[in-house]
């Protein structure tokens, strides 16, 4: 049988159309996309460039005010007890303290670029509070910078992502209002990572955060732009985040201090989170400051009413002074290694002088071994890793990919299973746990999601049974395995992670203090094989890495069970006196 011609001729001529119409679909949606992508380009150059005006306006403003060097200074040395009782005596204004913050945090921002813009309104807040009669709040004329997730009414949320670009957010978040109610003013939003699921501090909307004490080093995160704000003395207390170690990375790599609370202990409503659907490990707000004055005051102060009645989830637990002033001896737990990755010399020293200074206050000093922390930081990576960073990638189409997020985000998104299986097997030659995170499964099925919950479950009841089979009432222990990291680098030492994150999986309060500095004697023992054999890949990372690392802040960590944040910080503050 013979097909007519004119049959061939119709046909092709329908093809045709058809190829026509898809080829016009096409071209559509390339052209949508190329528009997209133009679109938000040009929305993230006219965030810079206002970002720029903001700074530069202040700058001017502070300027015309005669504001200078000198006369910040008096203010930015003052402790933060003696600027709250020259605030609450009328001593000091409200506005000078302003004025000498801000013209400190811009003269930091130009270092470190921490800052993502000042917050215009804190002037106003603060004539209003020196032009208030009657009670001051405790917070009284304060300023308190502020980290970029949290709502600030009239202002973009984007945890460095320019699709939140579309939308300023409405209110303020709960502990911006119960700081504000308590007369705290504040004054700059501060930087974090593309994602905020790093501990980098750079994004593609504000660039990238560097060390105050070391310009090719990053500050941590996801709390960088803090931990860098104030470690250079442009802040004396600020508000951070923490799902892994977000606000004790940058306080051990910048010298502050910080706190993560048990979850819940204080609000996060009105903070942004990408993962807020994930049920079995949550962030904690916690404050962050120069001191471990500061950081109890803020305790203080947000454990109160104001918080309790603006998220009537948070279990309405007061400070307990009675548990922080308690002279009692503890018995405490200290571990230098939790055999996942040997902490470099000086993180080691900096737990030995923090036991000795304990001791010699009258505490036992035990030593403890965390158990299972193989088993706990992989189940930990599978449940913060449990959609495979999905819900970062769908917001993020169209974005630059930053480079401090690159190797998570093609390793989960873009690498092909079968090629990720094949790295995670050669990773795992190299350092098993690594290998086994890169080769974990996405969660796909609900009743796996509950397993893992129980498994979890039952982890914290060894951990539990263990602490106090040892009868604990803290433990101590290195702040991270290592001092500040060059930047962009902490990827490819990513189970240093191991020191902080144990604690978010077990919801244990967590706090981190400066001990020490790195000296010249830490870095010949760091290159000594004897010393530090570096034998797992990572190690010999970290090895390369911490080189040239002299006058580094390290710190150290300590842990109480859930809701003893007072135990926590009763330790942090007879560290930070006894050590140094
Ligand atoms: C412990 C082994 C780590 C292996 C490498 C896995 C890499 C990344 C895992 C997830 C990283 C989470 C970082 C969380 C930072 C943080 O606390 N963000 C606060 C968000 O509110």
């Amino acid at each position: 049988m013979h097909m007519p011609v004119h049959a061939f001729r119709d046909g092709a001529s329908v093809m045709k159309k058809h190829w026509k119409l898809v080829g016009l679909g096409v071209g559509v949606l390339l052209a949508a996309e190329i528009y997209k992508k133009y679109n938000r380009k040009r929305r993230i150059q006219q965030r810079k460039d206002e970002v720029k005006k903001s700074c530069a306006r202040l700058r001017q403003q502070l300027q015309n005010d005669g504001i200078n060097e000198a006369k910040s200074k008096v203010i930015t040395d003052l402790s933060i007890t003696q600027l709250q009782s020259k605030l609450q005596n009328g001593e000091l204004k409200a506005i000078d303290v302003l004025r000498a913050y801000q013209y400190k945090a811009l003269e930091v921002n130009d270092k470190t670029n921490c800052i993502v813009e000042p917050i215009k309104e804190a002037e106003v807040w603060a004539r209003e509070l020196d032009n208030q009669t009657g009670p001051k709040g405790p917070l009284h004329g304060i300023p308190i910078s502020i980290k970029e997730c949290y709502s600030i009414k009239g202002y973009f949320v984007t945890a460095g992502m320019s699709y939140f670009l579309d939308k300023v957010v409405d209110d303020d978040a709960v502990l911006v209002k119960v700081v504000k109610a308590a007369g705290g003013v504040p004054f700059v939003r501060t930087n974090i990572p593309q994602t905020m699921m790093t501990f980098e501090c750079s994004n593609p909307l504000y660039g990238n955060t560097t060390n105050p004490h070391d310009s090719t080093r990053s500050p941590g995160g996801s709390s960088g732009g803090e931990g860098a704000l104030i470690g250079g003395g442009g802040s004396i207390l600020g508000i951070g985040g923490d799902i892994g170690g977000s606000i004790r990375i940058p306080s051990h790599m910048c010298g502050i201090v910080g706190l993560k609370p048990t979850v819940q202990r204080l609000s996060l409503n009105g903070s942004l989170a990408l993962n807020s659907g994930q049920t079995h490990v949550k962030p904690s707000g916690g404050p962050m400051a120069n001191s471990v004055d500061g950081v109890v005051l803020a305790m203080k102060v947000l454990l109160d009413d104001t918080l309790f009645t603006l998220d009537p989830f948070v279990p309405p637990l007061k400070f307990n002074t009675k548990v922080y002033e308690s002279k009692k001896p503890l018995r405490i737990g200290y571990y230098t290694d939790d055999g996942i990755i040997t902490p470099v010399p000086a993180c080691v020293r900096a737990v030995h002088e923090a036991k000795q200074a304990l001791e010699k206050l009258g505490h036992t000093m035990v030593p403890f071994s965390p158990p299972d922390v193989h088993a706990a930081v992989a189940r930990y990576t599978r449940t913060v890793l449990a959609e495979r960073g999905d819900i970062a990638a769908g917001l993020l189409a169209g974005d630059e990919i930053d480079p401090s997020y690159k190797l998570m985000y093609h390793t989960y998104q873009t690498l092909p299973n079968i090629l990720r299986m094949f790295f995670g097997l050669l990773m795992k030659t190299q350092d098993r746990l690594a290998g086994e995170v890169v080769s974990q499964r996405r969660i796909w099925f609900m009743l796996d999601w509950w397993d893992l919950h129980d498994e979890i479950t039952a982890y914290k009841s060894k951990f539990i049974q263990h602490w106090r089979d040892m009868n604990l009432d803290a433990v101590i222990s290195p702040g991270l395995a290592c001092p500040a990291l060059p930047s962009f680098k902490s990827i490819r030492v990513s189970t240093v992670l191991s020191y902080t994150a144990l604690w978010n999986l077990l919801n244990f309060p967590a706090g981190s203090v400066p001990v020490s500095k790195v000296t010249e004697n830490d870095q010949k023992q760091l290159n000594d094989t004897e010393v530090y054999p570096a034998k797992k890949y990572f190690e010999r990372k970290l090895k390369e890495f911490c080189q040239d690392g002299v006058g580094l802040p390290v710190n150290v960590q300590c842990i109480a069970l859930p809701y003893q944040e007072e135990v926590v910080l009763r330790l942090m503050k007879e560290i930070e006196t006894n050590t140094k």
